[in-house]
């Protein structure tokens, strides 16, 4: 979702925002050293018919400068919310937050010239060339006709669009529209850059374009990213991240900070007979540890995955069951994830085509085990 100009209203007319006074500014103040900083951060809507949607519900959150920081959630988690409130777009109706150093209420202005923004759906001219577009938003910006001709030149170039600048956008591929936002963006030199969802749609080839340009502009330039994705393996990327949940914030740290606080390994085992195969594995490890069958095998979750997977092994064949294969692989970022908020980030959404990856810890079973039809899964040292 894009996050709404002015008084966050087109998107949805019937619902009013709740903020009908100054929002509170006696809780604990941001801190001004942080590129941004949130404290107690809320936005209500109401609706017509008395419901309330606490879209945002209490946001403590802080970002270095020069950082590349993750938001993940989600659909309708409160992500856009908090980019609109972040970017003086919308007003809280608690809380407060500084972005560079500047009170989203009372200094919007500010916050606005200091932050660029990616919007989640294409805020492009279709028509115009992709420096006319360019040329507009400087001009939205009050820059002179010369400093606009020198930033449009320098971020198209930044972006490596400059051979296209005199296409008009219909005729650019997605990921080059996504490039020619992330220019429109900078254009104007912002220190923080909010992008929502910024490679959505795009095929992996566009994407990590998309993020060899990011990366360059944070090694050359020191911007600070704020990036909402519902890409795990994107947010892994960044230098840290942050989960929300119905407007909550549940978890905040570095990839692996918070992969490591999971602890315990996700153990798979696909035997021939799964269900038989349950009851046992629950009476060999120590009781609370739960353990579950479904169509993809049995599941547990242990420390030290790898080093239970031959006794498990050898259990299971001790009572005539075959095991056909045997994973032990470290908590991901998914597993994060559904940690803090019961549920996989992917849930609901189209399961993507399976790939043949490398659990980075793999075991198989004993030799007798036959291939996977397809072999699909992760067999032994790793090997599809
Ligand atoms: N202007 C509005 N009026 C009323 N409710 C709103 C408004 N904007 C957002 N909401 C509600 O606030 C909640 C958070 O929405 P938001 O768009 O911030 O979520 P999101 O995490 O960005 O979702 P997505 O990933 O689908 O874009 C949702 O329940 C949404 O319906």
């Amino acid at each position: 979702m894009q996050p709404r100009s002015g008084g966050d209203a087109p998107a949805r007319p019937p619902l009013l925002t709740a903020a009908t006074t100054e929002p509170d500014a006696t809780g604990p103040a941001p801190e001004e050293a942080y590129a941004i900083s949130a404290r107690g951060l809320v936005k209500t809507y109401s609706g017509p018919d008395g419901t309330t949607t606490h879209a945002v519900h209490g946001l403590d959150l802080d970002v270095r400068p020069g950082e590349t920081f993750a938001f993940l959630g989600p659909n309708g988690a409160g992500k856009s919310t908090t980019i609109a409130l972040l970017c003086a777009l919308a007003r809280p109706t608690a809380g407060r937050a500084t972005v560079a150093g500047a009170d989203v209420v009372s200094r919007p202005d500010r916050v606005r010239q200091q932050v660029g923004i990616l919007f989640q759906h294409s805020a492009l001219d279709m028509d115009l060339t992709a420096e006319q577009n360019l040329r507009i938003h400087a001009r939205l910006y009050g820059m002179s006709r010369r400093h606009s001709r020198r930033r449009t030149t320098e971020t198209l170039d930044a972006v490596g669009l400059t051979d296209r600048r005199r296409s008009p956008v219909r005729t650019l591929s997605g990921g080059m529209r996504r490039r020619l936002e992330l220019a429109r963006g900078l254009l104007h030199e912002p220190r923080v850059l909010f992008l929502d969802e910024p490679t959505t749609g795009l095929d992996p080839h566009a994407r990590a374009q998309v993020w060899e340009h990011l990366r360059d502009l944070r090694d050359r330039y020191g911007t600070t990213l704020f990036i909402t994705t519902h890409y795990l393996e994107e947010a892994e990327n960044c230098d840290r991240l942050a989960i929300i949940d119905r407007g909550r914030l549940v978890a905040q740290g570095t990839p692996s900070a918070l992969k490591d606080a999971i602890g315990d390994d996700r153990v798979v085992l696909r035997t021939g007979d799964d269900q038989a195969a349950c009851h046992i594995v629950r009476r060999t490890v120590p009781s609370g540890v739960c353990v579950t069958a479904d169509a993809e095998g049995v599941h547990l979750r242990v420390p030290d995955g790898s080093s239970w997977l031959p006794r498990l092994c050898a259990v299971l064949e001790l009572h005539g069951i075959t095991v056909h294969v045997a994973s032990a692989t470290p908590p991901t970022l998914d597993d994060v994830f559904f940690h803090h908020t019961g549920r996989s980030i992917n849930a609901g959404r189209p399961v993507p085509p399976p790939t043949l990856t490398r659990p980075d810890r793999a075991t198989e079973t004993p030799a007798s085990v036959s291939a996977e039809p397809g072999g699909a899964t992760a067999t032994a040292e790793g090997r599809p």
